[in-house]
């Protein structure tokens, strides 16, 4: 008998979906369903059955087509469909942190579907920047479920965090490329909660993906560490006027300050929380510095300072490291700086960056730093923000955006 084919459903045909977790399943075998409520990308993606993946790093410039891809509209009965189908037996999304409230109920559906069609166990992994991703997604889809399909739920589908790593710019097609095309850089890394897959569905030993029991330690060093740089990155670069991330980090000051509050602030504290080798730390440093200024990635600032309230989340890339060097009698200067500059963030087209320049407004300063960093007034946390702001509001050159 011929074997059935292994099918995944992607939430989110965007550029991490189509740029990385997509690639990879298609790499491990998998026929990718992409679910979007983009319809043109699923019309396209249904199309064109396959699109390429540029590479785009400096030495090396590489492509791969993809293909067994489809799609469906994320608000369609499809999406039901496709949960009851027994071939599928892997969930991911890559949709963004504030959407997995969005698509819990989907979710819920889907798996009320699969349950009534007795299509079997199947994994859950949700692929977005933030701690513990998977179980906030667990929590809403609990909260959507029917009370009868909860324990089936309970037994059958395992929700596992991961940390998910390879940068994926905006990227427009070369002349005679398709919309769906995508640029990334050529590293990747793809790290997954062992302990919380459902063993019974797969061989989850899938090409390109990590399996540990200690995922707590790959998150945080990649959130405090490549993401922290890249925030700091992209608001000192907004304030320097500059329109890409490899700019940025072109900027001796700006490369400094990054440098330095990876080194001896952030990761100094990780390396002591999670026990990190002090060279082994470094060379991470200096490879994610590296990943910055790939000119080809030709990264925007927008993008990588998109949504300043959630990157200023306690638990987040600013404040997640900022609070642990503090616990460990680190300093935090350049992280200060970074968090200022955060504050100095005003894009309009940006909704929390709107709304985050009108808490600034209406609170003061001093009030709004307080409130979003936890760090109280009169402390020298607060006092080493506020100076920095104070410096960089001064000094900063920033281009305007409309
Ligand atoms: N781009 C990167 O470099 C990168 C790297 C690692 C992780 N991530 C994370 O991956 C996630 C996605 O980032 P991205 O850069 O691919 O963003 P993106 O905007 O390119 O893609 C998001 C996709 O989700 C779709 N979407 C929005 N609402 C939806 C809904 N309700 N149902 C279904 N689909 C919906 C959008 O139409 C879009 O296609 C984020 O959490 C991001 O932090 C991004
Ligand atoms: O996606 P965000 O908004 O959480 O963060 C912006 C970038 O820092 C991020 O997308 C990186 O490119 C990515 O995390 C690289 O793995």
């Amino acid at each position: 008998m011929p074997q059935q084919e292994r099918k995944a459903i992607h939430f989110g045909a965007g550029n991490i979906g189509r740029g990385f977790i997509g690639p990879l399943l298609v790499g491990s075998g998998y026929h990718v369903v992409f679910a979007d409520v983009n319809k043109d990308v699923i019309a396209q993606l249904n199309d064109q059955d396959s699109y390429d993946v540029l590479v785009l790093d400096e030495e090396d410039e590489q492509h791969e087509t993809i293909s067994g891809v489809s799609g469906v509209v994320s608000t369609s009965d499809d999406v039901l469909r496709a949960f009851a189908d027994p071939a599928v037996d892997l969930v991911t999304t890559a949709v963004g942190p504030a959407i997995l409230e969005k698509i819990a109920d989907t979710i819920a559906r889907g798996l009320h579907a699969r349950r009534e069609a007795d299509a079997g166990p199947l994994n859950i992994i949700a692929c977005e920047n933030m701690v513990n991703q998977t179980s906030t997604l667990r929590k809403y889809v609990f909260a959507a479920l029917e009370e009868e399909d909860k324990s089936w739920v309970k037994e059958n589908v395992g929700f596992a965090n991961c940390s998910v790593d390879r940068i994926v710019p905006p990227f427009d097609p070369k002349d005679g490329g398709s919309a769906l095309d995508v640029g990334v850089e050529g590293f990747y890394e793809w790290v997954v909660d062992e302990d919380a897959l459902h063993r019974t569905p797969l061989d989850v030993r899938l090409k390109g993906i990590r399996l540990t029991g200690d995922l707590q330690a790959y998150i945080e060093r990649k959130l405090f560490t490549l993401n922290c740089g890249h925030a700091i990155t992209a608001y000192l670069g907004f304030l320097k006027g500059y329109g890409t991330i490899d700019e940025a980090i072109r900027d001796d000051g700006i490369r400094e300050t990054v440098r330095s509050a990876l080194l001896n602030e952030g990761g100094a504290a990780l390396r002591r929380r999670h026990k990190f080798d002090e060279n082994e730390y470094g060379q991470y440093v200096e490879k994610t510095l590296d990943r910055f200024a790939n000119p080809k990635l030709k990264d925007d600032i927008v993008r990588v300072g998109r949504q300043p309230l959630r990157k200023l989340e306690k638990g987040d890339r600013l404040l997640g490291p900022a609070h642990m060097a503090r616990e460990y009698g680190l300093p935090i200067d350049n992280l200060a700086k970074g968090i200022a500059a955060a504050f100095l963030y005003d894009v309009p087209d940006d909704k929390q960056s709107v709304e985050l320049q009108k808490k600034v407004k209406q609170d003061g300063i001093e009030k709004a730093t307080a409130e979003i960093t936890g760090f109280a007034e009169g402390s020298e946390e607060h006092r080493k923000i506020l100076d920095a702001y104070a410096a960089l509001r001064v000094s900063s050159t920033r281009r305007k955006y409309s």
